[in-house]
């Protein structure tokens, strides 16, 4: 028994290494399992944030480009354009007034970048030359921003092919306040795939939300929060490839390695692959 385990264990790793050398890009084979990935409460994740800039003298503009930079890169990896057929890879970009928004913004330039045609929704825009910037940047790309977030579903899934929810990250608190109240209802009833970053947006960051919006693809940041046990969308990533090594240990993160050089890795949702030796595929 113990030898035919052990026969076992060695073919089947070595069918997973041929597939893997064959189809280096495929994501599912270089899932990892989440089994000892820790997921952050609220206060936890907002700590590791402000560690970041004060211990770690990294600033905003870094982290969000980097954070932003790999939403899109898990956009493209889990929906290539040319596989999109609404509206020529059209893409709603939805933000929100904080970082996440931020996020959302450098994401959307990203996208365009790769061939996406992404269109904004930026209502509540802080005063902020950070902002401003991100601003102006997708206007100096030629990214359209809507005045009015579309009510209509069926505009919604005629014009676009994904939407990116970046209106609210982990410093949201329930219940939503009206402006982003009406679209995240209008969201919720849409049929197109939805790519929340970081946290789905309108869900207690520790708790969820059984009846909120249900995303397609979560791409955690830094690490997952603790609603993302309840994610049951897809495609699960994690990106911000930017966590010092002391400050993963000391928050006793438990990331998973990313593969080569990428910038996210995908995490096994254990609907699709499972396949364990010990714990990772890489
Ligand atoms: N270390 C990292 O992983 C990094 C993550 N980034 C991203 O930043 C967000 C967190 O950003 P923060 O500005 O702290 O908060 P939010 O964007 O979640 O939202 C704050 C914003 O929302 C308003 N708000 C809160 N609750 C409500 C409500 N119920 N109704 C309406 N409005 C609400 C609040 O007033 C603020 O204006 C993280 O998730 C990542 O996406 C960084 O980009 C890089 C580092
Ligand atoms: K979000």
């Amino acid at each position: 028994m113990i030898v035919f385990k052990t026969v076992y264990t060695r073919v089947l790793s070595q069918v997973t290494q041929r597939i893997h050398r064959q189809f280096s890009c495929s994501t599912r084979i270089m899932a990892v399992d989440q089994g000892k990935l820790k997921y952050l409460g609220q206060v936890e994740a907002q700590k590791i944030d402000e560690e970041l800039f004060t211990e770690y003298a990294f600033s905003v503009d870094q982290l969000m480009e980097l954070a932003g930079y790999s939403c899109a890169v898990a956009i493209a990896k889990c929906y290539p354009v040319e596989k999109l057929t609404q509206g020529n890879g059209a893409v709603l970009v939805c933000c929100g007034p904080g970082n996440n928004g931020g996020d959302g913004l450098v994401c959307a330039r990203h996208l365009k970048i790769f061939g996406y045609n992404p269109t904004l929704f930026y209502p509540k825009k802080p005063n902020k030359p950070l902002f401003d910037n991100l601003t102006k940047q997708c206007q100096g790309m030629e990214l359209p921003f809507l005045s009015e977030f579309p009510t209509d579903v069926e505009v919604i899934q005629r014009s676009y092919s994904l939407v990116v929810d970046a209106l609210f990250g982990f410093s949201f608190q329930p219940p939503v306040r009206p402006l982003f109240a009406g679209v995240i209802d209008t969201l919720k009833k849409v049929e197109t795939p939805i790519c929340s970053v970081d946290v789905p947006s309108g869900w207690n960051v520790e708790e969820g939300d059984p009846s909120g919006l249900q995303p397609q693809l979560l791409i955690s940041l830094t690490a997952p929060k603790r609603c993302a046990k309840l994610f049951k969308g897809r495609f699960h990533y994690l990106g911000g490839r930017f966590v010092p090594r002391a400050l993963e240990h000391k928050y006793d993160l438990q990331l998973p390695p990313y593969p080569g050089t990428d910038c996210v890795v995908e995490l096994n949702t254990g609907k699709f692959l499972k396949l364990q030796f010990g714990g990772i595929i890489s």
